[in-house]
């Protein structure tokens, strides 16, 4: 088996490396990451024709899938076990010997992005199956996700943290041959913000496992004997986990001892409540916000990439021998990666429209946490890890069926900006032109030129310049005639008030005392008065106009404003009655749980049986035949669209 060391995984659709600018002023004219095919960040064949394709989908973007093999482990060697995993020359498939009838054998071949064999290092993996481009994403404001897949022992947390052992050492400051993607990663994150001038980086990091369907905070100072926390659910953010600590990251130093303290405590918590690592899903998080000033403008992304390590799957007759805890521990994580191929197998058949689809995320807290990741508007890489012993064919296949169908998931991409940011952004812009506005007329006034500004043509008869009869100005306003009574609401023009966009104006005449002091000589030495009578005059009717355009400018800001602040007390009013029914689910969730977990454990035998022999049968994703609850759809449907908004 030859390994083939060019065009691994490169077409993750992002303008990436030294496209960071040039994305962001990109996006500011509203383009998706996936409407970006031909980005610098894309390489390769697979990326030019999945370039175009992404255009027609929509600028959805399918979820990259990798494969990785292990090597044999002692345990397999001794046992004398026959390889049955070969990757092609290619690179991008791999071909499994699978029992046959009447003992005979066959080859079965799965494509792939990519397929990682044996001898593959860690280095070489970070580098060659498209990290870097998610991480040049996760820099330009988007939310991605890399996930390994695989049954126990198969090497996930190898890939995505190196040897735990060493990694828990006090002294860990990296491990440069063995660090998994996670170190990498943050590595890389450091190394570029630095080199990227002009914008503010802040990284916070959060790192949390879900053990028997409970969240528990990882960097927490109370580790491990905190109690569990919940997952909420927000319009604007959707799924996430009340109360998990963000340790916020300034150095390398800082990096390394988060991904200690993390992999420690998740060692501990395992001891102390008596289960191994690979019995929780762990999901550690980089949050990149940046910030980028630009003439008096401040727009602030948030950036993340999420590591997600999957506990294993396990055969339940292994987990029933053992008994108690394992048994029930067996059931949650078989429970949450059974909802996790649901969601996999709906959304790979939707194939990228989704909004009518009833996608199962509410099943578990795996799925909700990776609602986003999945199907959401997030890019995602999913790393599918194998032992190629023959002894686990079973496992093998059942992994690569998963990764088969997670091929076809298409995520739609999109930089995450603060809604309220954006609006900000507008009115700073209608403001910081109004000043302009305003600056230009005083000056004029005064009787100065200002650079950029037309003179005013002291030729044009006065009553070209009045408001005709719908109160619109003839040289270049559409201003209506502002009133008489009393100061601007901008403080900046003393010259009236407006009733606002539909109110009735009336007309302005001049202002006396404006004119009695603007008309006094030596402001404009040298003129005949009638002259500057003239100019005062225009000047003073151009400057009403103006200033009626700024009120109702103003009047439309503070509609604007108004409609905004409603909205946000229906949308806080929306998320306490999504709280609630959030709690209230969780609570009969909770005592399904203790149920179904009872004393016999016969329920859950019952259940996961079923989902074995469904499994079984069914290659791939079973649950393509579950007919969709219309309630559950709508109630899921509106959740999946709101929560990309
Ligand atoms: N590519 C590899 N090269 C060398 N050793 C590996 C590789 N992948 C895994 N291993 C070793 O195999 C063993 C099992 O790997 P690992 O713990 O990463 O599996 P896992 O899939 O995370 O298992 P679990 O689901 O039980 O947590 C470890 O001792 C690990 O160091």
């Amino acid at each position: 088996m030859k390994y083939v060391h060019t065009s691994f995984v490169s077409g993750f659709v992002v303008k990436a490396a030294s496209g960071t600018r040039a994305l962001m002023s990109d996006l500011r004219l509203g383009r998706t990451a996936s409407g970006m095919a031909s980005g610098s960040g894309v390489q390769g064949e697979g990326a030019q024709a999945r370039g175009t394709a992404s255009q027609q989908s929509n600028a959805a973007d399918n979820i990259k899938v990798v494969v990785r093999v292990r090597p044999m482990t002692s345990a397999e060697l001794e046992r004398g076990e026959a390889n049955i995993l070969t990757i092609p020359e290619d690179a991008r498939s791999v071909d499994v010997v699978v029992p046959g009838p009447r003992g005979a054998t066959m080859s079965r071949n799965f494509a792939f992005h990519a397929c990682l064999p044996p001898s593959i290092t860690q280095p070489d993996v970070f580098a060659r199956i498209g990290v870097r481009q998610l991480l040049e994403a996760t820099i330009a404001g988007y939310a991605c996700t890399v996930l390994a897949y695989g049954q126990t022992g198969s090497g996930k947390t190898f890939t995505m943290s190196g040897r735990e052992e060493v990694i828990d050492r006090e002294q860990y400051q990296g491990d440069e041959d063995n660090d998994g993607l996670i170190t990498r990663s943050m590595i890389y994150l450091f190394t570029r913000i630095g080199q990227l001038q002009g914008i503010n980086f802040v990284l916070r990091t959060s790192y949390l496992e879900i053990y028997n369907e409970q969240i528990f905070d990882l960097l927490a100072a109370d580790t491990p004997s905190q109690s569990p926390l919940p997952v909420r659910w927000e319009a604007r953010r959707g799924f996430f986990v009340q109360g998990l600590t963000q340790v916020e990251c300034r150095n390398l130093e800082d990096v390394f001892n988060v991904v200690r303290q993390g992999t420690h405590n998740r060692r501990v918590g395992s001891h102390e409540m008596n289960k191994d690592s690979s019995r929780s899903h762990s999901v550690m998080t980089c949050h990149v916000e940046s910030t980028t000033s630009k003439d008096g403008q401040t727009i602030t992304k948030y950036g993340k990439v999420s590591f997600v390590d999957l506990a294993g799957s396990e055969r339940l007759k292994q987990s029933k021998s053992a008994g108690g805890t394992q048994l029930k521990e067996t059931g949650s994580i078989n429970r949450s990666l059974f909802a996790l191929g649901k969601v996999i197998s709906a959304l790979g058949e939707a194939k990228g429209s989704v909004d009518n689809v009833y996608i199962p995320y509410r099943d578990s807290k795996l799925t909700k946490l990776l609602m986003d990741s999945l199907g959401g508007s997030s890019l995602a890489l999913m790393i599918a890890t194998c032992s190629p012993a023959q002894g686990y064919v079973e496992e093998t296949l059942s992994t690569l069926y998963y990764a088969t169908s997670a091929k076809n998931i298409k995520n739609k991409p999109v930089v995450q900006m603060d809604p309220q940011d954006t609006l900000v952004l507008a009115l700073r812009r209608e403001v910081q032109l109004l000043r302009t506005e305003n600056t230009f007329l005083r000056e004029q006034l005064a009787g100065k030129a200002t650079p950029g500004y037309p003179q005013l043509d002291v030729q044009k008869p006065y009553l070209s310049l009045m408001p005709d009869d719908q109160g619109a100005l003839s040289p270049g306003g559409n201003a209506r005639t502002p009133s008489t009574s009393g100061k601007s609401k901008s403080g900046s023009t003393p010259l009236g008030e407006t009733k606002g966009r539909r109110g009735t104006l009336p007309s302005m005449p001049h202002s006396a005392e404006l004119l009695e002091k603007l008309s006094q000589p030596g402001d404009l030495s040298g003129l005949p008065k009638s002259e500057l009578m003239r100019r005062l005059q225009d000047a003073t009717a151009l400057l009403h106009g103006y200033a009626m355009q700024n009120e109702q400018l103003y009047g439309e800001v503070d509609q604007l404003q108004a409609q905004h602040s409603m909205l946000q007390v229906e949308h806080q009013g929306v998320i306490t009655d999504n709280e609630r029914l959030e709690g209230k689910l969780e609570r009969l969730e909770t005592t399904f749980m203790n149920q179904s977990d009872g004393t016999s454990g016969a329920f859950t035998i019952k259940r996961q049986n079923s989902v074995a022999a469904v499994t079984a049968t069914h290659p791939g994703f079973p649950m393509s035949s579950t007919v969709p609850n219309t309630q559950n759809s709508e109630q899921n449907a509106k959740g999946t669209r709101s929560g990309r908004k």
